[in-house]
């Protein structure tokens, strides 16, 4: 049994089936990726497992828990991160005091003002925001304000504030849309070196066949609603069914 297991999920919206009879099963210490081309139905999926989306019908477990009809912030708590692809960060606060909220509202289960406010003599959380921002690679930035990154900085730093809430599963939603290709280089390395050295379960979704080839473990591919092959990354390439669901969409 793995750490996430959809089983027969379905989702329509009025008459369109987003889902369609959707299995997933995702083992812990892996990087499982979700590929398919535009509308194959992988941001439905996605928001089924954050609580975003409630499944028409069939199940979703997380270590052993029903995630069908919880809120997202209950999701949260029990271990689910997920990084946005639009980076959901305090543009006007420090590196350092974006990373405390999460890591203060780890420690308390909630984020409470009042909690906030006496932060300044809070060593513990100090502590494992900077652990957070060191995993990153930003430590060295961090009094700078987060409205000054750049774009990858910004979405290193929405990965440090969910590594602060220690997660057992990672949700990325293309981590590297939109950056140049030596970022993206950065950022493969980052995953891989996260993903060993804790052990991490994530779950990747991505249009970039070479973040994928390179960081997965596993991929699910995924078109029209329904899942059309599952396989390790060397056999997904040469796949005619996948090369077929392709056809005119992205590259392979
Ligand atoms: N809230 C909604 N209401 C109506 N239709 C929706 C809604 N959300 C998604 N859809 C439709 O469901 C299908 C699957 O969409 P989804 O966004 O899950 O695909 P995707 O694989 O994430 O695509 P992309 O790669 O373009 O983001 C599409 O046909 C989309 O238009």
């Amino acid at each position: 049994m793995g750490l996430l297991e959809v089983n027969d999920v379905n989702k329509a919206f009025g008459g369109l089936k987003a889902l369609d009879h959707i299995n997933l099963s995702v083992n812990e210490g892996s990087v499982h990726a979700i590929i398919g081309p535009n509308g194959a139905g992988k941001s439905t999926l996605l928001n089924c497992l954050i609580g975003r989306l409630v499944p028409d019908s069939g199940t979703v477990t997380f270590n052993g828990r029903s995630l069908v009809g919880v809120k997202p912030y209950e999701i949260n708590q029990i271990g689910v991160s997920r990084v946005f692809q639009t980076p959901e960060i305090f543009g006007e606060l420090t590196l350092l005091e974006n990373v405390m909220i999460p890591a203060l509202a780890h420690r308390d289960g909630t984020f409470r003002l009042d909690a906030w406010h006496r932060m300044d003599h809070e060593a513990e959380i100090r502590d494992r925001a900077e652990a957070g921002l060191a995993d990153v690679g930003l430590a060295e930035k961090s009094d700078m304000v987060a409205n000054s990154l750049s774009r990858g900085d910004k979405r290193r730093l929405e990965l440090a504030m969910c590594l602060t809430q220690d997660p057992k599963l990672l949700l990325l939603d293309e981590p590297t849309a939109g950056m140049a290709r030596h970022d993206t280089n950065r950022t493969i390395d980052l995953l891989k070196e996260i993903s060993e050295r804790r052990n991490q379960t994530m779950v990747v979704i991505e249009h970039d066949m070479h973040v994928v080839f390179s960081l997965a473990h596993y991929v699910t591919v995924m078109a029209q609603g329904g899942v059309i092959v599952e396989d390790k990354p060397e056999n997904i390439k040469g796949n005619p069914k996948v090369q077929e669901a392709y056809l005119g969409g992205a590259h392979l």
